[in-house]
């Protein structure tokens, strides 16, 4: 099959605007992709800007698509799904893909029956600037061209990790798929702290996202250990050592275990929800 199949978008959020974003930036054919969504205003957006096909009615593009991307809320998975198995007859032969978090391959052989193959993507909002991060896993059905196939779309938007079992992948979730608002959460108080201390705030957004972005290119460029990097910023007796100090009195460790360990329990509750 061709590296380009049909995909079809179930839901036009921002997580599908960011993956359809990527995409086209990395050459995926526009003419392959189509996108449904109950409210017009996303979709005539997205065929504006990518020459997308897009409608109104989530049979009409599922049908006439290799690949269905779910990409609804967790909560509206279960009626969106019984929709389609109703109006559209050949689901088994088509790719079925999840970006949804929690809900398990199990559930969805429920709702669209068990002879459909699957994979559940676990994607991020970056990968609307090709600087995703996916994490991937396949039921037994999935054969082998459908692995490297979505493996080749999700990475056209960013990194990938195949994970083994459906528990990794809630981990995945709680660190890649909810990172980013976790590092813009961290972003904004710095950016705050500055302001507060007189620092203009557009000068001071410029300086955490440069000071964000070259962080990560250093960490990625490295083969240091990330606690060797900090250390070579932390001259003894120098300033970096007491901002550091603060971060470490205030339990950095302890705070990210927690908000990790809050977002896989909710991942956990929603598999059991939907
Ligand atoms: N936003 C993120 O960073 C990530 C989201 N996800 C998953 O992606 C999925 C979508 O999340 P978002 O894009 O953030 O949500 P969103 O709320 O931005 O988008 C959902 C879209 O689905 C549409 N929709 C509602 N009912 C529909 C129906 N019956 N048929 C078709 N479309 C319908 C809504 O109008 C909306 O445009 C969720 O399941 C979430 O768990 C996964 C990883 C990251
Ligand atoms: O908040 C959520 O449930 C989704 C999954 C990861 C990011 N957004």
């Amino acid at each position: 099959m061709s590296d380009y199949r049909k995909i079809a978008f179930i839901g036009a959020g921002n997580m599908t605007q960011s993956i359809v974003g990527g995409m086209c930036q990395s050459g995926y054919p526009a003419d392959h992709i189509f996108i449904s969504n109950p409210s017009p205003e996303k979709l005539e957006k997205m065929s504006a800007k990518h020459g997308v096909t897009t409608s109104q009615n989530n049979a009409e593009v599922a049908a006439q698509a290799d690949v269905i991307v779910l990409a609804v809320k967790p909560q509206l998975m279960q009626d969106v799904c019984a929709a389609l198995r109703k109006e559209v007859s050949d689901l088994a032969s088509k790719l079925i893909v999840t970006i949804a978090a929690g809900i398990r391959i199990e559930k969805y052989y429920q709702y669209l029956g068990d002879d459909i193959r699957m994979v559940r993507v676990m994607p991020n909002t970056p990968s609307l600037v090709g600087e995703g991060m996916s994490g991937l896993v396949a039921d037994s059905k999935a054969t082998d061209d459908d692995k490297a196939y979505i493996e080749k779309a999700f990475k056209g938007v960013g990194a990938t990790q195949w994970v083994s079992t459906e528990d990794e992948l809630d981990i995945l979730g709680a660190v890649a798929g909810s990172g980013p608002a976790y590092f813009f959460e961290f972003m904004a108080s710095l950016q705050k702290a500055a302001v507060e201390l007189g620092y203009d705030s557009d000068k001071a957004r410029q300086m955490v996202q440069q000071t964000a972005l070259g962080a990560a290119k250093m960490a990625m460029n490295s083969d240091l250990e990330l606690s060797e990097l900090r250390s070579q910023v932390t001259s003894k007796g120098g300033s970096t050592a007491k901002g550091v100090e603060v971060y470490q009195q205030a339990d950095v460790d302890g705070i990210s275990a927690k908000a990790v360990k809050a977002a896989v329990t909710r991942n956990q509750e929603m598999a059991k929800l939907f």
